[in-house]
């Protein structure tokens, strides 16, 4: 079993990524928050010193900045105006929420954040990428090698198994496959499923089937994973897990992840919490 010290909530900090140097921090009792989960072999590595110097990051540099975003439909004749302007930077190894009543724009931002669609004002910035003038095969091309997607409803393929349904993920991502096996056992391992990966999906947990999208979406090694609403369907307890994942996930692979979510519980353990109303961030 290994650890998870649970992060505190740092919505007061200013833009700069918060949290992200990897430090430790005790519970709001100044204690260290304990969670179980199986533990993910090149975290305890990393835990016990034993694993490989892992390049540095610059975390002060934003992975994605959104500036004067807009997104309207046409919907009966007229537009619907979701998104009345956003601004946001998303960092790397930043661990980002997105919380907001139902309708207020968290997918369809979502959405453009992965470039899956596109703006109708505004400018996107991933990387050295400009999305806002992107034609789709160059998003696509640029989401299939550096943006993982991951689902309320797991989006498991229901006859394979876990580690099936992870090698398909990077057998359609054009990973080379001499590099199959080592990467999904990693990334299924990582996720705590060192001991179900034949299983298939019915013989799973919710905790589980979700777990195993998260193999999934990482397998290909994306810079920023993007996942919408991913504990909806989760009690509680299995909803700790997919976060406590979500934290190994970000040291170890050194990833950016930005989520939607709810739950307030959720919420404790981001880095950053957007809170949209009406298309618009307030308090942020
Ligand atoms: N393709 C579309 N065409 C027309 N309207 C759309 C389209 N996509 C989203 N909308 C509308 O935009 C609004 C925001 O939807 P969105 O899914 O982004 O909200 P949300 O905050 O993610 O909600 P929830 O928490 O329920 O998932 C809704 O009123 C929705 O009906």
């Amino acid at each position: 079993m290994v650890r998870w010290l649970r992060k505190k909530k740092q919505q007061a900090e200013p833009a700069a990524p918060s949290g992200t140097s990897g430090e430790k921090k005790p519970g709001p009792s100044g204690q260290e928050e304990l969670h179980t989960l199986e533990a993910a072999p090149a975290l305890q590595a990393q835990l016990a010193g034993t694993a490989p110097q892992l390049p540095v990051i610059d975390t002060s540099v934003p992975l994605l900045t959104v500036s004067g975003v807009e997104r309207s439909f046409p919907v009966g004749g007229g537009q619907l105006h979701v998104l009345k302007g956003i601004d946001m930077s998303l960092y790397p190894m930043q661990l980002a929420m997105l919380k907001g009543r139902s309708g207020s724009g968290k997918t369809t931002l979502l959405n453009l954040i992965g470039g899956l669609d596109q703006p109708n004002k505004g400018e996107i910035r991933f990387k050295e990428h400009l999305f806002h003038q992107c034609g789709d095969n160059e998003r696509t091309y640029i989401r299939r090698k550096e943006i993982g997607f991951i689902f309320q409803s797991f989006a498991l393929m229901p006859l394979l198994s876990a580690w099936e349904n992870v090698e398909l993920s990077m057998r359609m991502a054009g990973i080379p496959r001499s590099q199959w096996k080592p990467r999904v056992t990693h990334c299924l391992e990582l996720v705590g499923l060192a001991k179900r990966m034949h299983h298939r999906p019915f013989e799973l947990s919710g905790g589980e089937q979700q777990r195993v999208a998260i193999a999934k979406a990482i397998a290909h090694k994306p810079s920023l994973l993007l996942a919408d609403e991913p504990t909806a369907e989760l009690d509680s307890q299995m909803g700790a897990q997919v976060m406590s994942v979500f934290r190994d996930i970000i040291e170890t692979e050194r990833m950016t992840i930005c989520m939607t979510t709810h739950d307030p519980t959720i919420m404790e353990v981001a880095d950053r919490v957007f809170e949209m109303v009406d298309g618009k961030f307030v308090n942020s």
